[in-house]
C-alpha cells in the first residue's frame, strides 16, 4: 500500500507551523500566509477529519510590536515576546476561522504538563472535549512559564507529544523548508530525503542550524518524527495542502512502532536528567531487567540538586546512564535513606518514608548511548 494513504485517510491529525511559516522577517503576523494555511486545515476538516493546530510563532509575532529586531537572547524577554505575540497569533486564527464559521481554542502546555500524571490527564481530558465540542485546538507552548531546565523551545517535540496525547493518526511538521536533505539546503550539494523508514536512512544526515526565527532546525523535526510513532510528513507550508492530501511532498516519515506513553517519550527524549542516582548492579538489575522501582535499597549514590519532582538519570557505578525517572525525594534526603529497606525507613523516620526513590511508572530504561544523550 502507499504509505502516504495513511495521511490521506486519516481521522485525526495534528499539523503543526513553525514560526517561519507564520511570521514575517520584521517580526509581524503575516496575515496572508495563515489565511492560506487556515484554509488548507479548514477543508480538511469539512470532510470529517479532525485537527488538532500546534501553532509557533508566538515570540516571532511579538518581535515587531515590541520594537525588538531580532529573537532576544534572554529567557525574561523571549517569554514577555511570546506573551504579545500569543494574543496577537490566536486573535487571527479566531477571525481566519471565522470564515469557515469554525471554532478555536487556545491550549498552553508545559514540558512539565507532559510528564506529571495529573497535569497529563487533564490535558487529554480538555483536548478531547474540545475535539467532541467541533472546536478546534491550537496549541502552543506556555513560553510564558517554561523555564530553561525544563522546556521544549521548540514546538516539534511538544506536537509529537500532542500526537500521542490525542491519540491522532498522522502528524504534519511545516518548515520553511521543503523536505529534509543531506544537509543545510541553504548550503550547496544537499539533496532532497524522500522517505524515512529506519534511524539508518538517516546516517550521515546533517542536521544543523535552525532559520532566522526558528529554534529546533531539522534536529527537533527528525526527533519529533521518531517519538510520533505514527506517519509524519515534514514539508514547507506551501505544499500543506498536497502534504495533507497525501501527495508525494516533503519528506515521509515512517512510524517507529515500539509503544510508550507520551510521558515516557517525554522523559525519554526531551528531558534532561537534573542530577544522578548511583544504583548497585542489582538495582541496575531490577530497574533494567524487571523494570521494577529503584527503591532505597539500591542507591549508592547522588549527585547534583535536584527537587522531588525533577527527572534524574540513574546510572550504574560505571557512571553509564540506564535510565532517566521523576523522584519522589530531594537530592539533599537522599544520602540518609541510601542503602535502607524500606520496611527500615518506615520504622525509623515514619510512614511516608514508605515510598520508592522512583515509582516505575515514572522511569524509563534508556537502552542505548543516543536515547541516553536525548
Ligand atoms: N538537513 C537539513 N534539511 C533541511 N533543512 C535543514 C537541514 N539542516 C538544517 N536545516 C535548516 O532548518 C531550518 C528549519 O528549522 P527551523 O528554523 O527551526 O524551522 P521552524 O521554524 O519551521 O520550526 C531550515 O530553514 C533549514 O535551513
Ligand atoms: N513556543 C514558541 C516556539 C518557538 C519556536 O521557534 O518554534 P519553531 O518555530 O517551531 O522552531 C513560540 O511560539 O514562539
Amino acid at each position: 500500500m502507499n504509505a502516504r494513504k495513511s495521511i490521506a485517510t486519516a481521522r485525526r491529525i495534528v499539523v503543526k507551523a513553525g514560526s517561519s511559516s507564520l511570521t514575517t522577517p520584521q517580526g509581524r503576523i503575516d496575515a496572508d500566509r495563515i489565511d492560506a494555511l487556515v484554509d488548507v486545515l479548514a477543508a480538511r476538516r469539512a470532510t470529517g477529519t479532525e485537527i488538532i493546530f500546534v501553532s509557533s510563532g508566538a515570540i516571532a509575532a511579538g518581535l515587531g510590536p515590541l520594537g525588538l529586531t531580532r529573537r532576544p537572547p534572554d529567557l525574561a524577554t523571549q517569554q514577555a515576546a511570546a506573551s504579545v505575540g500569543q494574543g496577537l497569533l490566536v486573535a487571527r486564527y479566531t477571525s481566519s476561522f471565522a470564515r469557515y464559521g469554525v471554532g478555536v481554542a487556545q491550549v498552553l502546555l508545559t514540558a512539565d504538563d507532559m510528564i506529571r500524571r495529573v497535569h497529563h490527564r487533564n490535558a487529554q481530558r480538555c483536548m478531547a472535549q474540545l475535539l467532541n465540542l467541533g472546536v478546534l485546538p491550537i496549541v502552543n507552548e506556555n513560553d510564558a512559564v517554561a523555564t530553561d531546565e525544563i522546556r521544549f523551545g521548540d514546538n516539534d517535540r511538544l506536537a509529537a507529544l500532542v500526537a500521542h496525547l490525542t491519540r491522532a493518526d498522522a502528524l504534519i511538521l511545516l518548515s520553511d523548508v521543503d523536505a529534509l536533505y543531506t544537509g543545510d539546503p541553504r548550503q550547496p550539494g544537499a539533496r532532497r530525503i524522500d522517505e524515512v523508514r529506519t534511524s539508518a536512512d538517516l546516517g550521515g544526515i546533517q542536521l544543523g542550524g535552525s532559520g532566522r526565527v526558528g529554534t529546533g532546525g531539522m534536529v527537533t523535526k527528525v526527533e519529533a518524527a521518531r517519538i510520533a510513532g505514527i506517519p509524519v510528513v515534514l514539508t514547507n507550508a506551501a505544499s500543506a495542502a498536497a502534504a495533507i492530501a497525501g501527495e508525494p511532498v516533503g519528506t515521509y516519515f515512517h512510524p517507529d512502532t515500539r509503544h510508550r506513553s507520551t510521558r515516557h517519550l517525554w522523559l525519554a527524549h526531551a528531558t534532561t536528567g537534573q542530577g544522578r542516582i548511583v544504583l548497585d548492579p542489582g538495582a541496575v538489575e531490577a530497574i533494567v531487567q524487571r523494570r521494577k522501582s529503584l527503591l532505597p535499597a539500591g542507591v549508592t549514590g547522588v549527585e547534583g540538586d535536584f527537587a522531588a519532582g525533577d527527572p534524574v538519570d540513574l546510572c550504574g557505578t560505571d557512571g553509564r546512564v540506564v535510565a532517566r525517572g521523576l523522584v519522589n525525594y530531594d537530592a539533599g534526603e537522599i544520602p540518609d535513606l541510601m542503602g535502607r529497606s524500606t520496611r527500615w525507613l518506615a520504622r525509623e523516620l515514619g510512614p511516608e518514608y514508605e515510598r520508592e526513590i522512583i515509582h516505575r511508572d515514572d522511569l524509563v530504561v534508556l537502552t542505548t548511548d543516543e536515547e541516553a544523550r536525548a
